[in-house]
């Protein structure tokens, strides 16, 4: 059952209160981040070189344990179903976190796709390191480095001509100054596919404005909840870029 918004935001604050003081003492006793705790279960429980061993590891850890927000098994699927029906070449990813939607999108590509992941935060990105080679997808190219610093350059400095597919799930707000990054980079085509998560919660209005008032997209919204939680409404946004590369 979806219950009512203020009463969803007051639990979901208490619920990240506790959860605070939660991680801190486990922080503190386990002496590892909370991205550490859950690479070491994947690490023990999963089969080196399968993917999907890996994401099941994370989703027992993350839904049982600890919450991590990795994009999850519900979301992951319209994810998944996107990237299979789009079947893209190169993909550019926006925040990887641990790796967790790395190896989704990884597992879900055509022979001889590219994948570009960015993560600006160097403890993430070395777990997510380790579980992207986990999962036998090394030759990917994961970038320690903001978004805006790294959009720029993706052409002069990693040789992209084209985006065919862009994943953002990094900080809400940037979503947007991203997305008119990109739309100005030249590198996305009639066709490319853009997919955001979370745009409803904790949401992205500014991002959703600019989609709706610039004419650029086709666009739609999949209704979901939040990853690994039941009652709070969430939703990911997928669009088509209309423009005439
Ligand atoms: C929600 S997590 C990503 C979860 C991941 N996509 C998954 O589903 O497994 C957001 C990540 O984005 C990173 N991030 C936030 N803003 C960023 C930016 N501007 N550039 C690069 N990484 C960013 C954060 O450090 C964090 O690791
Ligand atoms: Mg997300």
């Amino acid at each position: 059952m979806l219950l009512n918004p203020l009463c969803v935001c007051c639990c979901f604050l208490k619920k990240q209160v506790s959860s605070f003081l939660h991680q801190y003492l486990c922080d503190l006793v386990s002496g590892l981040s909370r991205e550490q705790r859950a690479y070491q279960y994947v690490l023990t429980h999963a089969i080196p070189g399968d993917p999907d061993s890996i994401l099941d590891a994370f989703d027992i850890w993350c839904s049982k344990i600890e919450f991590i927000s990795n994009i999850g098994p519900k979301k992951g699927k319209i994810l998944d179903r996107l990237l299979l029906e789009h079947s893209p070449l190169t993909v550019l990813e926006l925040g990887a976190h641990c790796g967790y939607s790395t190896v989704r999108i990884a597992r879900a590509l055509p022979l001889g796709a590219r994948l570009y992941s960015i993560e600006m935060d160097q403890n993430n990105a070395a777990i997510a390191e380790k579980i992207i080679r986990l999962a036998g997808f090394d030759d990917n190219t994961l970038i320690v480095n903001p978004s805006d610093e790294v959009i720029p350059k993706l052409h002069s400095e990693y040789g992209l001509e084209r985006l065919d597919f862009v994943f953002m799930d990094h900080w809400k707000k940037c979503y947007a100054p991203d997305l008119q990054m990109l739309e100005g980079s030249g590198m996305l085509c009639k066709g490319s596919m853009i997919v955001a998560d979370n745009v409803l919660f904790p949401g992205a209005p500014r991002f959703l404005r600019h989609v709706r008032k610039s004419g650029l997209y086709d666009w739609k919204v999949h209704r979901a909840t939040l990853e690994y939680s039941k009652g709070i409404r969430d939703g990911m946004a997928e669009l088509v870029y209309k423009g005439h590369n």
